[in-house]
């Protein structure tokens, strides 16, 4: 039976949702956010997903990380598959059928999530900042988002954020947040860590907003010890399919000293569709915790190993985003910042005199107290692309007092947003 694309959106939000729960105490009204109002009226998405039908029966030119044979068989399963079944089948890699995207108006998803959140406080305002350019571009610039969304089993059964009350990390309505930040800032290229809700949530959202999503689990993702889990947590990459075409996709299972661990990257070759131009994305997430400062070192060579083949040598322009899990003090942020690769961090570009990072891009409480770090960058290829702006942090007041995740921020990890264009070839 046809069921309108609104429908379709409106049962995949709605699905599992049982009645909404209030923060304590009465919430402020929502208020639209400034910042995604005037995008919003643009047409980027809406061309995007109106193209994405026509994308999706064009994609076998493109090149596919999971393949697609038994994808029919994974479109079919996915919604009765349970959250075990999912973490033990290999269905659970197979992406889904993109015969069967239906366009989403990324309005009405907005006007969806907005709904489903009606009772929680605003979402931050934040700006972005203009930086100057050495040379001008004719060219849409590229917008890239980074952001550890905080994995649903991680949150809830493994990182003790002390003040952070359980109603806030509910996964009906902190979806809602995460899409609802995605929508406001309409990223071309999405690179997100700690995603367990990549083939029941983003993949089928996302495809429908005209995004071509890949999603590369840990191999001994901690999720799979929390119950009622949903499978693997992992790192997943997006891009438009209006602006880039698939060249080249490398899922990396990452090595320390040679031996293989349990962190992994995605580096994709793309070509702009404006500029015929290619440019290499990579998204990663390094190992956690203090005392494995060597250990993520480690790993970062290996990827920038990996990144100097895959860019034959910084010949393609790069852009990395990780959560690095390493402050920029450490082994790991020095040697992406000296490599032969060429590589700048956007993020720094926001301080007063350009070299230093900004002072967090994570803040929560423990049982072990409290932990202010910067750890989560956007690398990118200093001579090759341009940084024509950055988003603003949240300050410290729009935090609050008992930090991230909250009723109205969903990760405890900040969402880092830059727009990019190419420098004029040499
Ligand atoms: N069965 C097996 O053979 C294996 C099982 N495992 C399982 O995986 C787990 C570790 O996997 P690994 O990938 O090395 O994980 P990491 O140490 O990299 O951390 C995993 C997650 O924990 C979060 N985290 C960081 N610090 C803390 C903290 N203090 N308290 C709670 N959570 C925190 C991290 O979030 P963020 O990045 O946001 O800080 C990260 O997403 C093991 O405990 C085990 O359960 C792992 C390997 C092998
Ligand atoms: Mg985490």
């Amino acid at each position: 039976m046809y069921q309108s694309p609104r429908r379709l959106c409106s049962a995949l939000l709605q699905r599992d949702a049982p009645g909404l729960r209030r923060p304590p105490g009465p919430p402020p009204p929502r208020r639209l956010s400034p910042t995604a109002a005037p995008r919003l009226q643009s047409p980027r998405l809406l061309a995007a997903a109106s193209a994405a039908r026509d994308v999706a029966r064009s994609c076998s030119r493109t090149v596919y990380p999971m393949g697609n044979g038994t994808s029919r068989l994974y479109s079919a399963l996915a919604k009765t598959l349970t959250s075990s079944a999912a973490s033990q089948h290999p269905e659970y890699l197979v992406a889904a059928d993109p015969e069967h995207v239906e366009p989403i108006d990324p309005k009405e998803l907005l006007e969806e999530c907005r709904a489903v959140l009606h009772t929680r406080p605003p979402r931050f305002q934040r700006d972005f900042v203009a930086l100057p350019a050495d040379c001008p571009s004719s060219h849409p610039p590229i917008r890239v988002m980074q952001w550890n969304i905080l994995a649903q089993a991680l949150g809830e059964g493994k990182d003790n954020f002390v003040q952070c009350p359980i109603e806030a990390l509910k996964w009906e309505e902190r979806k809602c947040l995460i899409l609802e930040e995605i929508l406001a800032y309409q990223p071309d290229i999405l690179c997100l860590q700690e995603v367990d809700h990549y083939f029941d949530t983003f993949q089928p959202l996302l495809s429908r907003l005209g995004y071509q999503g890949t999603f590369f689990p840990k191999p001994w993702s901690p999720c799979l010890d929390v119950e009622h889990n949903n499978g693997p947590d992992g790192c997943a990459l997006f891009f438009l399919q209006n602006r880039f075409k698939l060249v080249n996709s490398a899922n990396i299972r990452l090595t320390a000293m040679t031996l293989k661990t349990n962190q992994v990257a995605i580096a994709q070759i793309l070509e702009c569709k404006e500029s015929s131009r290619q440019l290499c994305v990579a998204v990663t997430h390094l190992k956690a915790r203090t005392g494995w400062e060597r250990f993520r070192s480690a790993q970062g060579c290996d990827l920038l190993q990996n990144l100097q083949t895959i860019t034959q040598g910084a010949k393609i322009p790069l852009i990395v985003c990780g959560d690095f899990n390493a402050e920029p003090t450490e082994e790991v942020y020095k040697h992406f910042a000296s490599s032969s690769l060429n590589l700048n961090s956007a993020y720094k570009l926001l301080s007063a005199d350009g070299q230093s990072e900004p002072p967090y891009t994570t803040w929560k409480i423990r049982t072990s107290g409290e932990c202010r770090h910067t750890l989560d960058y956007i690398w990118y290829s200093r001579q090759a692309l341009s940084v024509r702006s950055a988003l603003d942090l949240l300050t410290e007041e729009q935090i609050g007092p008992n930090r991230l995740p909250s009723f109205n921020y969903p990760s405890d990890h900040l969402s880092l947003v830059c727009d990019f264009s190419f420098n004029e070839e040499p």
